[in-house]
């Protein structure tokens, strides 16, 4: 079994470079998922509260635990605190909710799922909308919010932190009054949005960028991105024995971030898993370029409104 090289964060713990995304992970396809991706040698999963999935997450990885197939401290669990509980008096309530539901005793990061805060009716009720359609926000600053899940890592309950869906100007404003540093920002990233700029502030403070909707999701609706057909991608995946979606993953790897794709797929996640042993070259890397128009499939349309709102 061939594990992914792991990255050091800037707080010293090392993350897999390759994570297992379970967004739209449901039930048995959950289960199944997580199962054979621990078995091919992942041991980098990415969930959140809002995924309503990490229940299920917990109990395979409990159960390979509890076999002693792997030890929880090889595992590299990512889970996200959901817009409801950005009220610093519900964080630690939150992150403990998915502690247990986890079935884990820490997190190992935990990630701000965007910086937009959501009125809180109920730990059902995880998208409340007003009358008029929107979504009904609140406006809690992020930055009280950040501070409390600082006392998270004091506690014990989560080793690093991190945020998601943050644009530049927003971690700057972080970055200049945190007291621990964010391990990583997840954003979205492909071949056809490469955020540079953002990229280079991470570089800047060793904050990991994690790349979320790695492979442009092909094969959930979306016409198929344009790369996967594009002349050059297909003779580089001839030349290195790989599929174009591997000739990806290895490009967002070559470009310092950690992919996270999801797959169901056994077949999916065994190619996903295998892209450490071919390296592309710098006219291959330049080529990559050329699809970067930056078109984002994440909008958060719905909170367009708020004074958070990142795009
Ligand atoms: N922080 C945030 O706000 C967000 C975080 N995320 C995280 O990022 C993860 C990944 O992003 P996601 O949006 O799921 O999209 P991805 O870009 O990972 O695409 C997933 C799709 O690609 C297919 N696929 C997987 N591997 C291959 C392959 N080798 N060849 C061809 N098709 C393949 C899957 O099919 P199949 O399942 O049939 O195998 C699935 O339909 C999420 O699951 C989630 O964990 C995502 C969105 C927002
Ligand atoms: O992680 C995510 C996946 O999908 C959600 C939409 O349903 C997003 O809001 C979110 O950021």
């Amino acid at each position: 079994m061939k594990l992914a090289p792991t990255v050091k964060l800037n707080n010293g713990y090392e993350m897999p470079i390759l994570g297992l995304g379970t967004y739209n992970l449901k039930k048995s396809r959950c289960v199944d998922a997580v199962r054979h991706a621990l078995e091919l040698g992942y041991r980098h999963i990415d969930t959140a509260f809002l995924y309503r999935n990490e229940g299920l997450v917990g109990k395979v990885l409990g159960e390979f635990v509890g076999a002693r197939k792997v030890q929880r401290e090889q595992v590299f669990l990512v889970t996200k605190l959901w817009d409801i509980y950005h009220e610093p008096k519900r964080v630690q309530y939150a992150c403990e909710l998915q502690l247990k539901q986890l079935d884990v005793d820490y997190i190992d990061l935990y990630l701000m799922h965007s910086p937009v805060g959501v009125h809180y009716n109920s730990d059902e009720d995880m998208m409340p909308h007003l009358e008029n359609g929107e979504l009904w926000t609140n406006n809690v600053d992020y930055l009280d919010t950040y501070k409390s899940m600082e006392q998270l890592v004091d506690l014990g309950l989560v080793r690093s932190l991190g945020l998601s869906n943050f644009n530049l100007d927003q971690l700057q404003r972080l970055l200049l009054s945190c007291r621990i540093k964010p391990a990583a920002l997840q954003i979205e990233c492909h071949p056809e949005l490469v955020q540079i700029p953002l990229m280079e502030l991470c570089k800047l403070h060793n904050i990991t960028v994690v790349a979320y909707s790695p492979l442009g999701r092909p094969t959930t609706g979306r016409p198929l991105p344009e790369f996967y057909k594009d002349t050059k991608v297909v003779e580089m995946a001839k030349k290195y024995q790989k599929t174009p979606a591997q000739v990806v993953l290895r490009y967002l790897i070559d470009l310092g971030t950690v992919p996270i794709p999801k797959a169901a797929q056994k077949g999916h996640l065994k190619e996903n898993l295998d892209v450490f042993d071919f390296k592309l070259t710098t006219e291959e890397l330049l080529h990559f370029e050329s699809f970067n128009r930056g078109q984002r499939i994440w909008k958060f349309e719905k909170a367009k409104h708020h004074q958070y709102y990142p795009y």
